[in-house]
């Protein structure tokens, strides 16, 4: 109720009287431990969100966090994050980074070390001139999946092709960031089998995802002795992610010094030729760059295509504005300017599937959200699987519609899944341009088909990944 001369304002609730998920901490704990309810952190936070209402706080284990899900109070606490905002940290990683003395990535990194940092990395990574560069790398590894896909269909008698995308989607994102970052071609969309390391690589990146999940509510200092093979298999995992970034960071630093580069040749060489970071800097950024721009990016991109092949009447419709936008040959940015649906498509699936499922800040001064006062320094997460699937946020929250992000109405707030700010993903615009290339080029070359319309069970692996991958069907276009 709007508050007026006869209604004063609600007096502001003390933070104690924000509903709380449950009593014991430890006890909490132990349950999720369990029955390993951590792959189900985002259906355990909307059903509390179903039975507390848009605020409650949770504590597990050492940790105690204030959860909201509404627009309007995410957009309170995002007003409060200051200039160096702040997540939640990941111990297990930061213990790895210590253990093997390397020096921490973007992600890692807090205060005036994390801006330094950002402010290099945003002209080559997220800035629209640094995309603009990148973009015809991605264009040309998109083209070359949509090649590969048709070969792996004339193998088939049948002119069609149900496959398990898994892996080989994973191939593509692999091969694009890649690219982008190196300026090198990987060759895992040619046929014959892909060299051994890379397919070591694409595995670490999983199992290391994997392992963090259990271990991201254990005190640093308890972590190795209180699961002794998840810890080895982190570390084993970690190594070789490392080793593998160090083998393609020696190659271009080689050529680096070697010879006068010709011409753009990815972001590694852009931020050696720039000189602004050091070497470590430089190796611990790309290194999060290319682990970091496998499964976030190959996931949605699988979840688009389950989407698409649900929803016949979407497909064609976006099939229609790919062939209009690239009707007459233009600059790539301009294709991908000329197709609001695909962007809106890409959108309604990380509404429905959120890789990161919450978005997390630390206020840095007392803020009202729901009317409670929350202290700065809480740890508040914004609930956007919650919010996503909310019919109080979208109308027909299950409903695959791409148009909706379309309509003039007010979606401030609304789509959070690459985060918030001068903080949010710095990967966001090569993941969109990625994600709109691929879809381009599969859209405009094959009809996509799955036998089942039932809704996809999801997990969360540290990343909200499907149980099951669907069975999708792919015809040629003639
Ligand atoms: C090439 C690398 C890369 C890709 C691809 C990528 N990310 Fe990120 N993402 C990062 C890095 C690095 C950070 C940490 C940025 C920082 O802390 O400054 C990050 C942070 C985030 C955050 C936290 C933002 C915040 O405001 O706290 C979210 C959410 C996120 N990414 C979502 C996504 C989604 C969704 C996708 C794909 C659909 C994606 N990311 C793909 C590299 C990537
Ligand atoms: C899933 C989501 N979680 S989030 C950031 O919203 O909480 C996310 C979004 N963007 C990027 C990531 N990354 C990874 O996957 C990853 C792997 C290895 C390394 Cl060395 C660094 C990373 C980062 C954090 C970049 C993760």
């Amino acid at each position: 109720p709007a508050a007026d001369a006869r209604h004063p304002p609600p007096k502001v609730q003390p933070f104690e009287a924000i509903p709380r998920s449950s009593r014991n901490a430890w006890l909490n704990l132990y349950q999720f431990w369990r029955n390993d309810s951590f792959q189900n952190f985002h259906y355990i936070m909307e059903r509390n969100f179903r039975n507390l209402g848009p605020i409650y706080r949770e504590t597990v284990g050492s940790h105690d966090s204030v959860n909201v899900m509404l627009p309007s109070d995410a957009a309170q606490l995002f007003q409060t994050e200051g200039i160096f905002p702040r997540r939640m940290g990941i111990d297990a990683w930061t213990a790895h980074r210590r253990l093997r003395n390397h020096r921490l990535g973007l992600f890692l990194l807090n205060g005036e070390e994390w801006r330094a940092d950002r402010l290099v990395l945003n002209r080559e990574v997220i800035s629209p001139a640094g995309t603009r560069k990148f973009l015809p790398f991605l264009n040309t590894v998109a083209e070359d999946f949509a090649g590969f896909l048709h070969r792996q269909v004339r193998k088939n008698t049948r002119r069609l092709l149900t496959v398990d995308l898994y892996q080989d989607v994973f191939r593509f994102t692999l091969e694009a960031s890649s690219y982008a970052l190196y300026g090198e071609r990987l060759g895992l969309l040619e046929d014959g089998s892909p060299s051994p390391e890379n397919e070591r690589f694409i595995q670490a990146v999983q199992t290391m995802l994997e392992t963090t999940l259990p271990l991201l509510f254990v005190p640093p200092g308890l972590m190795r002795w209180v699961n002794h093979k998840v810890w080895h298999d982190h570390l084993a995992s970690w190594d070789t992610i490392f080793t593998h970034a160090d083998k393609c960071i020696q190659n271009i630093y080689q050529e680096h010094c070697l010879g006068e580069p010709r011409k753009y040749s990815g972001i590694m060489a852009e931020l050696l030729l720039k000189a602004e970071l050091s070497l470590d800097a430089i190796k611990a950024n790309i290194t999060e760059l290319t682990a970091g721009g496998v499964d976030t990016t190959a996931i949605p991109l699988i979840f688009t295509l389950f989407e698409l092949a649900r929803n016949p009447q979407v497909q064609t419709a976006l099939r229609e504005e790919i062939k209009s936008a690239t009707a007459q040959p233009r600059e790539l940015s301009q294709v991908l300017n000329d197709m609001p649906l695909l962007k809106g498509a890409i959108k309604e699936t990380l509404r429905l599937y959120p890789v990161g499922i919450t978005v997390q800040r630390y206020p840095m001064r007392d803020v009202v959200l729901q009317n409670y006062c929350v202290p700065a320094g809480t740890l508040c997460q914004v609930g956007i699987y919650a919010m996503g699937r909310s019919p109080k946020v979208f109308e027909d929250p299950e409903c695959y519609n791409p148009k909706r992000w379309l309509k003039k109405d007010d979606n401030a707030f609304k789509a959070l899944a690459f985060g918030f700010g001068a903080r949010q993903c710095i990967g966001r615009r090569l993941a969109e341009a990625e994600m709109m290339l691929f879809l381009l080029h599969v859209l405009r070359n094959f009809k996509i088909d799955t036998v089942s319309k039932a809704d996809i069970k999801t997990v969360f692996g540290f990343i909200l990944m499907p149980e099951k991958p669907p069975l999708l069907t792919f015809r040629p276009i003639d």
